[in-house]
Formats: C-alpha cells, structure tokens, sequence
C-alpha cells in the first residue's frame, strides 16, 4: 500500500537534454532527497542525500546493486565486464579477479609504471608546449597517460609499438562509448521495442561491441599463443584470467570483456579528471601559487614530488577532491537496480526499479560544501583520508565526495585514480605555472561525453618555473616509442 518515492504528476516523460544532471537537480529542490520519476516503461529512483544513499545502496545494498538491461549493459557489453554484470556469482568473480590488479598491494606491484608514465606525460607537455612558448590541448596526453597504465595492468605493455596496441587506444579515446552509455541519454533504454524498428543508436551499440570483442579478442590470441609457446609475458590481468580460466571458468567474452573493462573503465574517467584540472587552474593563480608553495617547502626544488611524499602534501591532496567535487567526471554514476520490492521509510521501492545517485545535487549541497559552485581546495584541508577510506567512514555526511559511486558497485579502480591524480597533478604543479592562453579564453560551462564527461576542447600554456625543470626533464626518454 505504500506509494512510491514523490515525484513529478506527468508520468512517462522523456527529459533527455544534454545536460541531464541538471533536470535531476531541479526536481530534487521540488520533489525531495527521494524522488521518482518515470520514464518509458522504467521507473528511476533518484538518491541526492548522503543518509539516503547509504541505507539504499549500501545497507540495502544485497538487494540494489544490479544493473538492468540497457544499451550499455545488455548490447555493448552483455552483461559482463563487471561494470555491466547483474549483481550475481560471474560479478563477485569479476570483481576479485579485477581486484588482483587494483588492490593497494597490487599497486605497490607496478607504481614504478605509474611513476614512469607520469614523467612521460609531464614530458610531452613539455616538449609539445615548447618549453611554455606555446599554448597547447592537454587532453590527448592525459587521455595517453591514463591509457598507458591501465594498458601496462591489463595487458603487460605500455604502448602502440605494434597495430593491434594501437587499436586499442583508438577504442579507447573514442568518444563513442562514453556517447552512448549515459544513463538517462537512450530511448532504447527506456522503450526496449525500439530495438526491434530501424535504430541508428541501437546499430551503433551493436557495431561497438563487435569492435571491441574484434580488438581484445585479438589481444587475448596474442597473448595465449605467446603463453602456449613458452615466450616470457608479463604479470597482467589478461595473463592471470588465460592462467586460471579453467579453474574460474572463465570464457574467452568474459576475458576479452575484463580486459576491455581497464582501458574502457580506466581512461576517460582518470583523463576526464586531469582535464577538468587543467581547465581550472590557470583561471586560479592564488590556488596554484599556494600548491606550489607547499611543494617547494616540502619537496623543495631538486627532485620531483614522488608517491611517498603524498601524506606531506596535504593541499595537492585538496585539489584533487575539489577538482572531483566541482567537476566529478560521472554527474550520473552507473545506476544501480533493485532486485526485490523494497519499503524505505514508507516508500515503495519496487523490484526492477533504477537507482540513480545524484551526484551534482549531492555535490552542490550548500551545507556541505557552502558556495558550492566556487572552486576551493581549501575546504577540503584537514581531510586526510584517501577516498577510498573516506567511503568507508561510518557518517556518510562526512565522506569526502561521490564521484566514485556507493555501496558494492563502488569503484574499484580508486586507489590507482589517486595515485595516478596524485602524480600527475603534483609533478605539473611542481614544473609549470599553467597559464590561459589570452588569444583563447577557456570555456568550463561546455562539455562533452553523456557518460564521463570531459571539457571541450581547450588550451593552456606550460610555462617552467624553474631551471631544474629544464634540466629534470632532459633526462626523460620515452623507454617504448609511443603512438601521438
Ligand atoms: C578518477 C577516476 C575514476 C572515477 C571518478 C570513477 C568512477 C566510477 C563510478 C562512479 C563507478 C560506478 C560506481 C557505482 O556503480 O556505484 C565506477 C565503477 C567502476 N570503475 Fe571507476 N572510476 C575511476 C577510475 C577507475 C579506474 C582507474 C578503474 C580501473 C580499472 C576503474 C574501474 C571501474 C570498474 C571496473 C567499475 C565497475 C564496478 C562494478 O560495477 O562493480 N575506475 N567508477
């Protein structure tokens, strides 16, 4: 008898705008921090309070943590790579075989790799913005760095030295997956008998799915021919699932799909963080002057901040958060879905139902953050947990942020996000003063992707802020020759 969450009265409306968030925020001042709204034949549950989101997704979370059909999950990735796995046995398996590779002591594993991609990076922005004479677009580059160590994790090399490689950064800094995995961005998603008339989104779900079984299936024989003829193949993921398929059961869909899940997963949402932080820092020179004053008291000058120094630089820690609050790269994480009826304090929660966590209501919460749309690391100063022990303090008011979604869909490429953020945001700060560039005023109210987004294109100037830089930056060689 109890009624479902309120909600607005015109049922089976169809929002779809670009900027989806933003209609989920509005209805959350009018309807609540648990609103409903249909659309098609699905009911969306929308979650925009802290409290809310634990006892449903974490607390409830044996019952809301499936993900139900949809362009993403049924079409391109059929229901595996465990973004898209329903919540059962094949997720739990998924997910400890994935964790092999994420874990802190798996980090601890290959941080020289990460080490070494964030001097590569720091390199190319050096060497491509001319030692700062020129202004220059960042994003490939950080998109590189991303794509180099989850391709290093997941397949053992770091980059294009040969076709097939090179087709896997191609998928993965194709904006198309991030185009049709949003989650309020598909009719097929809320109408399923679209899929049966013509269709182009639908064919262009398909044709991604055939194009990313054709590249990692490509991957997985080259590695499983090298393995069967005694050739030596670094420890990665896809060397550990061909090692246990047969004791896991693993099937050559659920290999090819975990390992696509690293570059497809890893990529655009780490890259997507970087770029929003090299679109905001040189239009705040007082937050960059202060970084920099941390770094040069507490790394000083003649070397560049390293993965130890990361509990000493509490304000590079800051910007991070801020940057992942103002700025999260998933305003709408990958929904949830429930697999029971559920009653939440009086309201209906019915069995199929879509849980959205309302990431930028919950992350413009004027108590919470007060001025929340101001960029201001210094919020977040005296917070010195990772986020990943954030998301485990028992207040949930007191977590950090949601940009890394809730309950046992949780992230688990977070602790690697941090430390590659962590390398990447402290050695640019350390070596550059990023500048607008006058002649090309930067935009951060346009973005793109209806999944991860990323701002739209932009330049900025690298200019060295000391002579040490110069030389720190000789010295890199890039050990592999990489694609550009
Ligand atoms: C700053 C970077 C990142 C952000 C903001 C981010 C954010 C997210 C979010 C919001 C979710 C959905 C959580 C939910 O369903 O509640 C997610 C899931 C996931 N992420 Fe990340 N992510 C990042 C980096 C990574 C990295 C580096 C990996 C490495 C492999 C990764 C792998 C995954 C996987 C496999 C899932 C699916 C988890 C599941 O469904 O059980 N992510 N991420």
């Amino acid at each position: 008898g109890n009624s479902l969450p309120p909600g607005p009265l015109l049922r089976h409306i169809l929002p779809i705008t670009h900027k989806p968030e933003l209609i989920l925020h509005d209805y959350a001042k009018k309807y609540g921090p648990l609103f409903s709204v249909w659309m098609g034949q699905k009911l969306f549950i929308v979650i925009s309070e802290p409290q809310i989101a634990r006892d449903l997704l974490t607390n409830a979370g044996a019952i809301m943590s499936s993900r139900s059909p949809s362009l993403k999950n049924t079409t391109i990735l059929h229901h595996r790579g465990i973004t898209a796995s329903k919540y059962d046995d094949r997720w739990r398996l998924h997910r400890r075989l994935g964790n092999y590779s994420l874990s802190i002591k798996a980090i601890d594993s290959y941080a020289h790799v990460l080490d070494y991609e964030a001097s590569v990076f720091v390199h190319t922005l050096y060497a491509e913005g001319n030692k700062g004479a020129v202004s220059i677009n960042p994003m490939r580059h950080a998109g590189r760095f991303a794509f180099n160590n989850m391709l290093t994790i997941s397949v053992g090399t770091r980059s294009a030295t040969d076709p097939m490689l090179e087709r896997t950064l191609d998928l993965a800094m194709d904006s198309e997956f991030m185009e049709l995995t949003g989650a309020l961005c598909n009719e097929t998603d809320f109408w399923p008998i679209l899929e049966y008339l013509p269709n182009s989104k639908y064919k262009r779900a398909q044709a991604l799915h055939n194009k990313i079984i054709s590249i990692y299936g490509d991957v997985y024989n080259s590695i499983k021919t090298k393995i069967d003829n005694g050739e030596g193949v670094p420890d990665c993921l896809v060397r550990t699932l061909i090692e246990s398929s047969e004791i896991e059961k693993l099937d050559w869909l659920d290999t090819c799909l975990l390992a696509a899940a690293f570059t497809m997963g890893g990529v655009h949402s780490t890259s997507g963080v970087i770029d929003w932080f090299l679109a905001l820092i040189p239009l705040h020179p007082e937050v960059q002057r202060k970084a920099q004053e941390e770094l040069d008291r507490v790394v000083g000058r003649e070397r560049w901040p390293n993965a130890v120094d990361e509990n000493n630089l509490p304000y590079i820690r800051a910007i991070i958060k801020e940057v992942e609050r103002l700025h999260a790269p998933f305003w709408i994480p990958a929904p949830h879905c429930a697999t029971e009826d559920y009653d939440y304090n009086g309201m209906f929660i019915p069995k199929d139902a879509v849980l959205i966590l309302n990431c930028y209501t919950m992350h413009h919460n004027e108590e919470r953050y007060p001025d929340p749309y101001t960029f201001n690391p210094d919020r977040f100063l005296g917070d010195n947990l990772t986020s990943e022990d954030s998301a485990k303090l028992l207040d949930p008011y007191a977590r950090d942020h949601w940009a890394f979604g809730a309950g046992r869909r949780i992230c688990p490429g977070m602790a690697v996000a941090e430390r590659e953020l962590f390398l990447a945001f402290s050695r640019i700060l350390w070596s550059f003063n990023v500048l607008e560039d006058p002649k090309e005023p930067i935009d951060l109210g346009r973005y793109r992707g209806k999944a991860a987004r990323t701002p739209l294109g932009y330049k900025v100037i690298f200019e060295p802020r000391h002579e040490k830089v110069h030389q720190m930056l000789a010295e890199i060689q890039e050990t592999v020759v990489g694609v550009s």
